[in-house]
């Protein structure tokens, strides 16, 4: 198809269909092609004999729909402004994208330099067999080199055979002026070969006068040359370095083969009728180490369920599956762009995280790296006004994910880190130095603890937007949020934050599930601006594990390997499944790290964390641990807990303060009695707040406790004297258990 002109009317399009009688219709009439261009009439609608009729177009406008528009506009109406028009254009880039950036040329040198120390490699080792075959073959070839040469002197190619047929019909004539011809040619050739000769002969001479590294030189050309003659033409000298044991060079043919192997149907049923339904609106190109496809399918296919056969593709084309990258390309939803690599991901070295340098430093209000895509590209992150949920099944890899963010967080020498690991394994122990408050288990008291930390989470909330405001009136926080230059004020409050809670989901399935949830959702939601850094781990992200106002208000996810399409959509947002964002495509352990980002940018995009084993951790914290000591931010170990958590022995203080005799009290009262006892630690405690501090204690219920106001009777909630003892006493047992 020509290309559309200026205005993207294709008239050789039009011009065809108003001259074809089979497209215009019986009606179809001889239109006058000038006074059509001139009138820009729209060509006559056919009869709308099937569904496709609305698509055949109405006007002559829509009549270039080829692949060449793919992606482009769909109308080109006149009144479309040609700014927009131009924004469409797709222009081919001057330089290849290999080209176009160091990392680009980097790849493509190292992938060249690779391949030919293979090939080098290859040969070297084959040497001596070539040896024996040239060898072998150069008197061969001396002796028919020779051979032809007199052959081609005497010009007798061609002649000899007519002048046997002019002497089979007896034309002598003819006969004579054939060899009179011969005659003519061998004269020049034979002088042409004397000429030959000599220089053979002169330059053998040179070669025995001149240095003996010259005779070795002359030999190593001559020889496989007279061994390259004297071959049989089936039997190179050298074996063929096979393309296929390399690796596989991504042909629209083979992306064509493999759509087609997926077994689906509105892939294959389109490319049967027209064989160009797949088209490429780019070439396939280099990009990074291996080669990228923008695949443009078939009409009503969506990208999002190719990539979701991920393995099948990988199957149709003979790759292992860590090798075959699909995914969506912007423009539209059937626009595809198949990435592969040269080698299996897992056999490409992933390069060591930036941050591992010793002078690397981080600033949470700045990107740092976090992961490689599967171009080995580097994605950096941020953490400051960012909440992020990983989730994955067990050894996909989130543990890590999320300690890489604690790690970089903690080189950033104002940011104060708290957080939980509840799967008890002590993953994070080794950030234990420069933490404000760690926890490792899943055990009640563990489980009690983190509960605790996510109320005074909500109050710690509470008091920086009071901070914030006071600050806000002073113009220094100009959009009600942290700035840099106030987390950076000592003293404001308002340095970063960093909570994190791994394994999230034993919490949540706990007793303290359901208040948990809803209060960490607050806190999502106000300590954004705040800055509070959220980041949650969790290996079962279902609705109760995960309360779906928590997962709807994060705003970073990384999604390792999951098992279902649920869980998938859980953690990177509704439809995500749909849209093709599938991390159910990743093996949990033998794929570890990968999973798909979602936050940054408009699109997610599969990425493998950086690996940072402890030992490397360790080394880091170290250096987390030398800059907190300069800046005079690091935690000292007696003070590792939060400044207003109910530290106090609340049992203890209760039976110390109880009234008299009574038998149950109300809350509020107890808390009166408790602030008198302890102002710093229970001073504004209401009757709620008592309730959450006796939660580690089941032993004491907290129900209704009715007393007479005046001779009126009033119920309010409050705790039983009884319950206090044998809760003090089950503690007391439980220590003394060990
Ligand atoms: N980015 C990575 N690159 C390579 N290997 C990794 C990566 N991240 C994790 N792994 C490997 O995967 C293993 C499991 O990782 P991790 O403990 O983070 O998984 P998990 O999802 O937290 O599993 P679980 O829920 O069982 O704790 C690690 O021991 C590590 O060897």
């Amino acid at each position: 198809m020509t290309a559309p002109d200026e205005n993207r009317f294709d008239w050789q399009a039009a011009e065809n269909d108003l001259t074809d009688p089979t497209t215009g219709g019986p009606d179809a009439e001889v239109v006058d092609l000038d006074d059509a261009r001139a009138r820009r009439v729209p060509r006559p609608r056919p009869p709308a004999d099937d569904d496709t009729a609305e698509d055949d177009g109405a006007d002559a406008e829509t009549v270039d729909d080829g692949p060449e528009r793919l992606g482009g506009l769909v109308d080109a109406a006149e009144d479309i402004p040609p700014e927009v028009l131009a924004r469409q254009r797709e222009r081919r880039p001057i330089l290849a994208e290999w080209a176009r950036s160091w990392r680009g040329l980097r790849a493509a040198a190292r992938h060249q330099s690779k391949d030919a120390g293979y090939v080098t490699a290859y040969h070297a080792v084959r040497l001596p067999k070539y040896a024996a075959k040239t060898a072998v073959w150069a008197p061969v070839g001396l002796f028919r080199g020779l051979g032809r040469a007199l052959h081609w002197a005497s010009a007798e190619e061609g002649n000899w055979h007519l002048r046997q047929a002019a002497a089979t019909r007896g034309e002598a004539d003819v006969w004579l002026k054939l060899d009179a011809r011969r005659q003519r040619q061998s004269v020049w050739r034979w002088w042409v070969l004397a000429a030959g000769a000599g220089a053979t002969v002169t330059g053998a001479i040179v070669l025995t006068l001149g240095p003996p590294w010259w005779r070795w030189v002359a030999l190593a050309v001559v020889v496989p040359l007279l061994a390259t003659l004297g071959r049989p033409a089936d039997k190179p000298l050298t074996d063929r370095v096979t393309e296929g044991t390399r690796y596989r060079k991504l042909t629209a043919e083979l992306v064509r083969r493999a759509l087609t192997s997926l077994q689906m149907a509105a892939i294959n049923s389109a490319v049967a009728k027209d064989p160009k339904a797949i088209s490429f609106p780019v070439d396939i190109h280099r990009d990074g180490p291996g080669h990228l496809a923008v695949v443009d399918l078939p009409y009503g296919v969506e990208a999002a369920e190719v990539v979701a056969r991920r393995g099948r593709l990988a199957s149709a084309m003979r790759l292992p599956l860590d090798q075959v990258w699909p995914e969506p390309a912007p423009g539209h939803t059937g626009r595809l762009a198949l990435w592969v690599g040269y080698e299996p991901a897992s056999q490409m070295k992933q390069p060591a995280w930036p941050l591992l340098s010793d002078s690397a430093k981080v600033d949470v209000f700045k990107a740092f790296p976090i992961a490689t895509t599967p171009r080995l590209d580097t994605v950096a992150v941020d953490l400051m006004f960012r909440n992020y949920l990983f989730g994955g099944q067990p050894g996909s890899g989130k543990t890590f994910a999320l300690r890489d963010l604690i790690l970089a967080a903690a080189l950033d020498a104002r940011t104060e880190i708290r957080g939980y690991e509840l799967k008890g394994v002590g993953d994070f122990a080794v950030l234990e130095s420069v933490m404000a408050e760690y926890g490792n288990g899943f055990d009640d008291d563990t489980l009690a603890r983190c509960f605790a930390f996510i109320e005074w989470l909500y109050e710690e909330c509470r008091r920086r937007s009071k901070r914030i405001e006071h600050y806000a009136r002073l113009g220094k926080a100009p959009e009600n949020k942290v700035t840099p230059e106030l987390a950076s004020l000592k003293g404001s409050g308002l340095h970063p934050l960093v909570a994190w809670f791994d394994e999230l989901q034993e919490l949540m399935t706990s007793k303290y599930g359901k208040e948990a949830g809803e209060i960490l959702e607050k806190v999502i939601k106000l300590g954004r601006a705040l800055g509070v850094i959220i980041l949650i781990g969790t290996q079962i992200p279902d609705k109760d594990s995960l309360p779906t106002g928590i997962t709807r208000n994060v705003n970073s996810r990384f999604c390792l390997s999951v098992a279902d399409q649920t869980a998938n959509d859980m953690i990177l947002g509704t439809s995500a499944y749909k849209n093709g964002y599938r991390a159910t495509v990743f093996q949990p352990v033998v794929e570890a790290g990968w999973g798909i980002l979602r936050g940054f940018g408009a699109k997610a995009s599969a990425v493998r964390s950086f690996y940072v084993d402890t030992t490397a951790a360790a080394r880091i914290v170290a250096r987390a641990v030398a800059l907190r000591t300069t800046a005079g931010t690091l935690p000292k170990l007696d003070e590792q807990t939060r400044d207003v958590a109910p530290v106090a022995d609340v049992l203890g203080d209760l039976a110390q303060i109880w009234p008299g005799d009574e038998k149950a009290v109300w809350n509020e009262t107890l808390c009166a009695l408790l602030a008198e006892l302890r102002p710093d630690v229970y001073g504004g405690w209401e009757a709620a707040q008592l309730t959450t501090a006796l939660k580690p204690h089941p032993l004491v219920k907290v129900g209704d406790v009715g007393r007479r106001i005046d001779g009126k009777a009033t119920t309010r909630r409050g705790i039983k004297h009884p319950d206090v003892l044998a809760a003090i006493a089950e503690r007391d047992r439980k220590r003394s258990a060990g």
